[in-house]
């Protein structure tokens, strides 16, 4: 079963409580929350004070992506936020183990983000350790970027990697309703969608978006 992440970086921020509650209505699994520092990723985005403050605004599950140098120094302050999945990025932590341990000393799901340049090599010793992979299908730090078809061999790389292991496999960056079939077919479940998902008529999005995905 493929479950949706909507990334709220695409939605419209003068609106975020109904673009919320449109993604909820079409029954979404998780709320995809960038946290971005303008030192890791040029950009900056959320930080444990504003994930706090959309936390009584949904029962979403939140999946908070760290676009963080060193992310172990905001670990526990976004878990106190209302985070209940962690990923970081194996090129951004000095000990990648450490980093997902902190993650689960908190009781709360953790994954490895790789950007389009990293081999899945780095994953191999902490398969046992993870609930979740993610994979950059554009370099991080910003929507509307143009999807990296060359990912579609690394998820099937990932996914060979994986085996019988109970790992997701998320895919992040210029998904739409064109191109997520390819990235399921290869092994992806967990969709990311920011400029697709938000731009125009939120609930057609998400409902073309799954339908290509089951399809
Ligand atoms: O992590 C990121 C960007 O680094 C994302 O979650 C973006 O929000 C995806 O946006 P689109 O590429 O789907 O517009």
């Amino acid at each position: 079963m493929v479950k949706l992440s909507p990334s709220i970086f695409g939605a419209d921020f003068g609106r975020l409580n109904e673009q919320i509650k449109a993604v909820e209505d079409c029954n979404v699994e998780m709320l995809h929350i960038d946290v971005m520092d303008g030192n890791y990723v040029p950009n900056i985005a959320f930080g444990p004070d504003q994930i706090a403050m959309l936390r009584p605004h949904t029962d979403l599950f939140f999946d908070v992506h760290m676009m963080v140098t060193e992310p172990d120094r905001y670990i526990e302050r976004i878990v106190k936020a209302g985070a209940q999945m962690i990923t970081v990025h194996a090129e951004a932590t000095t000990h990648l183990h450490r980093s997902l341990m902190l993650i689960k000393s908190f009781g709360v799901k953790c994954g490895v983000v790789l950007n389009p340049a990293t081999p899945p090599d780095v994953l191999k010793y902490v398969l046992d350790d993870i609930d979740m992979v993610l994979v950059m299908t554009v370099n991080p730090g910003g929507g509307g970027g143009a999807f990296n078809p060359t990912m579609i061999e690394k998820v099937r790389e990932i996914k060979e990697m994986i085996g019988d292991r109970d790992i997701d496999i998320q895919v992040d960056g210029g998904v739409n309703a064109d191109n997520v079939k390819s990235l399921v077919d290869a092994g992806a479940n967990v969709i990311v969608a920011g400029s697709f998902a938000f731009t125009g008529d939120v609930a057609k999005n998400l409902d073309d978006l799954r339908k290509a995905a089951d399809a």
